[in-house]
């Protein structure tokens, strides 16, 4: 048991995680039926981090989340929110922890945002007043402080979705579990909703576990990714090394002097991934490491063709979780097509290195 003190559970120590998951385990169903929902997984987060779970439909995580949150009952292993063992103490445990599932949370439509913040922060074992500045600033933060006192029910669905958030920190949890923290948020929504994530993570000591089929989401606010698959962790790392880790990089030329007879040539001598010959201008794409892509320059001029547009095209994080699941576009949304910063509908990041007019960058 963790020491108390007269006012309850002691602080946990500097450097204690604020969720430590060791060989949980949990099956549903028995006999041949039997599903290993969970299997053996083990991980930590830091205080402060925010740490992507990912994985296709069916892999585990909310069955994961759940044994966190105490609504499932692991058939083995441990569970400790900073440092307090959640079997030990389940109502010291989970004042620390909250949850926003399937992208909402049931919020009070008759009562107004901030009656509703006030609400949650009592259900936390909060005195409301005692949180009114978190609240205040919740509600600039999320820039829902003009409709402080508006009823829920009378907010645009966007509104309503940081409404959710909103009430999720409002009782001072410590950890907090948000799934599709996004969803039906227009462009600006999701973009304030990454950032203001993000400053809550370091300046407030809060920490997030993020599960999204939306990879931008994960991408951009996520310190590190844990990707599960048929129940066990098959990924463990930063966003940065994972994409490392896929060494799949293309060029994509287009010219309006590409001809089928040039695009055949490059297919002998280059690993031609993808190539339009009808397009307007006609594409190929190669895969390529940097040697390769001057190869490829040199037999293009060679051929007297002149480039009217040259993009790379890097591994996302889209590529990696396919590559590590095997999971296709339907275990994921990942990138739509027509996305403000994503290739048209593969997910793969492109940059462009030579403009319209031809000339080298
Ligand atoms: N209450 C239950 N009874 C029986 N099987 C269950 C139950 N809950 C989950 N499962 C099974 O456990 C496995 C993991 O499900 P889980 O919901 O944890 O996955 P998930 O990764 O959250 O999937 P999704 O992304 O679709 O929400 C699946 O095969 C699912 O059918």
């Amino acid at each position: 048991m963790a020491p108390t003190t007269p006012d309850g559970p002691a602080p946990a120590p500097d450097g204690t995680p604020a969720l430590s998951v060791e060989e949980l385990s949990k099956r549903f169903g028995s006999g041949g039926d039997a599903v290993r929902a969970v299997d053996d997984v083990s991980f930590s987060v830091e205080r402060g981090s925010v740490v992507g779970l990912l994985g296709p439909n069916g892999a585990g995580k909310t069955t994961l989340i759940k044994s966190v949150l105490g609504t499932v009952i692991p058939d083995e292993g441990t569970v400790r929110v900073l440092g307090r063992d959640a079997a030990d103490g389940r109502r010291a445990t989970y004042a620390n922890v909250d949850a926003m599932l399937e992208g909402a949370r049931n919020d009070y439509w008759r009562l107004t945002v901030r009656e509703n913040l006030r609400y949650f922060a009592t259900v936390g074992g909060v005195a409301p007043d005692s949180v009114a500045d978190r609240h205040d600033r919740l509600l600039d933060r999320l820039d829902l402080a003009e409709k402080a006192d508006t009823p829920v029910r009378e907010l645009s669905r966007g509104m309503k979705q940081k409404m959710s958030l909103a009430s999720v920190l409002a009782g001072g949890a410590k950890l907090v579990f948000l799934d599709e923290p996004t969803l039906g948020l227009d462009v600006e929504g999701s973009r304030t909703l990454r950032r203001e994530l993000r400053r809550l993570a370091e300046e407030d000591d809060l920490t997030v576990v993020v599960s999204s089929h939306d990879m931008r989401v994960i991408e951009d606010v996520c310190d590190r990714v844990i990707v599960m698959s048929a129940g066990a962790v098959v990924a463990d790392d930063s966003v940065e090394r994972l994409l490392g880790a896929v060494d799949d990089y293309r060029v994509r030329v287009a010219s309006e002097e590409l001809s089928p007879a040039t695009i055949d040539d490059l297919r002998g001598r280059f690993d031609v991934v993808d190539a339009d010959a009808g397009a307007d201008p006609p594409t190929v794409e190669v895969r390529t490491d940097g040697d390769a892509a001057y190869d490829l320059f040199d037999a293009l001029r060679a051929a007297d063709v002149t480039l009217d547009r040259v993009d790379t095209v890097e591994p996302s994080l889209e590529d990696v979780f396919v590559r590590l699941t095997g999971a296709g576009a339907g275990g994921t949304s990942g990138s739509e097509p027509g996305d403000e910063d994503g290739a048209p509908g593969t997910g793969r990041r492109r940059a462009t290195v030579v403009g319209d007019d031809g000339g080298a960058r």
